[in-house]
């Protein structure tokens, strides 16, 4: 079974790319919705979140009521170090979750899984992905996107960008870019593109069924991904050396009057 990671940044593109893909028959992990599932008054994670913030992160501030969206995303959103505390909280249960779906589907013999994860290149499931797909849009795209589809203020939403690492310096790191700077169709194009290139041959899926070839392929993933090296390495680099370089626009935090290189307008 191939796994192929889906990024990029917040409102760049990616649902709407996944859509595609399922759209295709192939099947979909989305981490927005397993991190929505663990999070329900019923999980593990729900009891450590609000132990760790309060019930002032629920609806109507009352214990047993669902979290309240907006305002755990005002107080994560704004504080690095809040962020990574429910980081902490949140991501081990959602890896948990990814794992038991990919076994699932492994034992269907399923021949392709992509998995949607924001945070791929930040956190450690780009060691288990064979393929990474980013998808690119600029800062100021992003922005507008945000705005109009979630209502939010230019602050809030600002703070959701510069929640992530500058999207330009995961390009780098993918396999495949999608560049979703046009229109609606053109994404979907340059998806079909990509997914044309990505879907492994029928003998490589049978082959791949058999444990003794699963272990070898999972072994060969981990080292290929290992050589290629650690990509928050990469990204930290990357920010020092365009801090070093004084080149402010694919390091620094978007503002509102940032400008954002041309990108290409191609698949690829
Ligand atoms: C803060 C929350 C409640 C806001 O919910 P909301 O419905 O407004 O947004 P949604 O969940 O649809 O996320 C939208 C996007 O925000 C970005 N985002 C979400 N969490 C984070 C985070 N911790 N760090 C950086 N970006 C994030 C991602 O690009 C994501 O696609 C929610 O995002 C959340 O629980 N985040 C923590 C879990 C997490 O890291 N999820 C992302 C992948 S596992
Ligand atoms: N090429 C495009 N033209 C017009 N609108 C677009 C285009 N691509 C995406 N959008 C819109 O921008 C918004 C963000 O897209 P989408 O939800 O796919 O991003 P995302 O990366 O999944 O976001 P998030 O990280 O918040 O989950 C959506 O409302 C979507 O319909």
């Amino acid at each position: 079974m191939k796994v192929v990671g889906l990024t990029g940044g917040i409102a760049s593109g990616k649902s709407t790319v996944a859509k595609t893909i399922q759209s295709l028959n192939i099947p979909l992990i989305d981490c927005d919705l397993l991190a929505r599932l663990v999070v329900e008054p019923t999980h593990a994670c729900y009891r450590k979140l609000v132990k760790q913030f309060g019930t002032v992160i629920l609806q109507n501030q009352q214990d047993g009521q669902p979290l309240d969206r907006y305002k755990f995303g005002t107080i994560i959103f704004s504080d690095a170090a809040q962020r990574r505390i429910a980081n902490g909280i949140i991501h081990p249960a959602v890896r948990d979750e990814i794992l038991k779906r990919l076994f699932k589907y492994w034992i269907r013999g399923t021949s392709l899984v992509v998995v949607d994860v924001p945070l791929l290149l930040e956190g450690e499931l780009w060691r288990i992905v064979s393929e990474v797909i980013v998808v690119y849009c600029p800062p100021e795209v992003q922005l507008e996107r945000i705005k109009t589809r979630d209502g939010l203020s230019e602050e809030d939403a600002l703070a959701r960008i510069n929640a992530q690492r500058a999207l330009i310096e995961k390009v780098d790191y993918a396999d495949h870019v999608i560049y979703n700077t046009s229109d609606l169709e053109s994404l979907n194009n340059a998806t079909l593109k990509v997914m044309d290139t990505i879907k492994p041959s029928p003998f490589w899926t049978v082959l791949a069924w058999f444990p003794p070839f699963t272990v070898l392929l999972v072994g060969w993933v981990i080292v290929k991904r290992h050589l290629k090296g650690d990509p928050r390495k990469t990204l930290d680099s990357k920010k020092k050396k365009n801090d070093d370089d004084h080149h402010p626009k694919t390091a620094e935090p978007v503002s509102t009057s940032s400008s954002t290189p041309a990108p290409p307008t191609h698949a690829s």
